[in-house]
């Protein structure tokens, strides 16, 4: 895992911008489509800002999530939504996107039908995760319940968490999933998270899901 310090969070969007279309542009040479999984938050917004200008030949890109909150794409807290937003337009409009809320059902029950949807994408080519300062990523939120099922070796795609400090449930790739992406890319910003990514390197996977997932990735971090 490469850690890089960047001169302020500027800079750290546009080379994690420059890493990923990299990533898949180079992905795009050898293979029929690339999978590119993306966080929601407040973190990664930018950097679809400036990738979605980027040319590169979106049609052949498969974007999905990294986790959802169970809520319509038209809630404010959707990840859907954020990606539609701000991802999928410009050049990037064209890519092919992978919802996962589906209304009249829990996250429970759709997990089993996502995880079949999505296993001919496997592994994820490009990932973009980011981190929680309780060292949570994706939804692997350490000690909710689903979280332990989701970091088990033979655990389903897709799992459905519930944490008790979350507005809504949760939908999320399982640990497994997320670490046989072929190129991950962290971005964290400040002292506070920076502090949790070091402290979660000496930690139980359980403890800390971040690191059950990054191994042989490139963290971006700024002040
Ligand atoms: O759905 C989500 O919220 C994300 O997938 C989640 O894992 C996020 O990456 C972290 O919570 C960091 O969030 P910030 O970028 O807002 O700090």
């Amino acid at each position: 895992m490469i850690f890089k310090e960047n001169a302020d969070r500027d800079m750290a969007i546009m080379n994690v911008a420059h890493a990923i279309t990299s990533d898949l542009r180079k992905c795009l040479l050898q293979h029929e489509v690339a999978s590119f999984a993306v966080p929601g938050g407040t973190t990664p917004g930018p950097i679809f800002d400036a990738m979605s200008s980027v040319e590169i030949d979106w049609a052949r890109v498969h974007v999905m999530l990294t986790d959802e909150r169970w809520v319509p794409e038209d809630h404010p807290r959707s990840n859907a939504g954020l990606v539609k937003a701000r991802m999928l337009t410009g050049n990037a409009a064209a890519a092919k996107f992978i919802p996962f809320y589906r209304e009249g059902l829990s996250a429970a029950e759709a997990a089993p039908q996502l995880s079949e949807a999505l296993a001919d994408k496997m592994p994820i080519s490009v990932l973009l995760l980011g981190m929680g300062a309780d060292m949570h990523t994706a939804s692997l939120f350490p000690g909710a319940p689903g979280t332990e099922a989701a970091m088990a070796r033979d655990a389903p795609l897709l799992c459905a968490v519930t944490p008790a400090d979350q507005p809504e449930p949760r939908i999320t790739f399982s640990a497994a999933a997320l670490d046989g992406a072929m190129d991950k890319h962290l971005v964290i910003f400040g002292e506070d998270k920076r502090a949790a990514f070091e402290k979660a390197q000496s930690l139980p996977p359980a403890d800390a899901p971040i690191s059950a997932v990054i191994s042989g990735g490139i963290v971006h971090w700024a002040a």
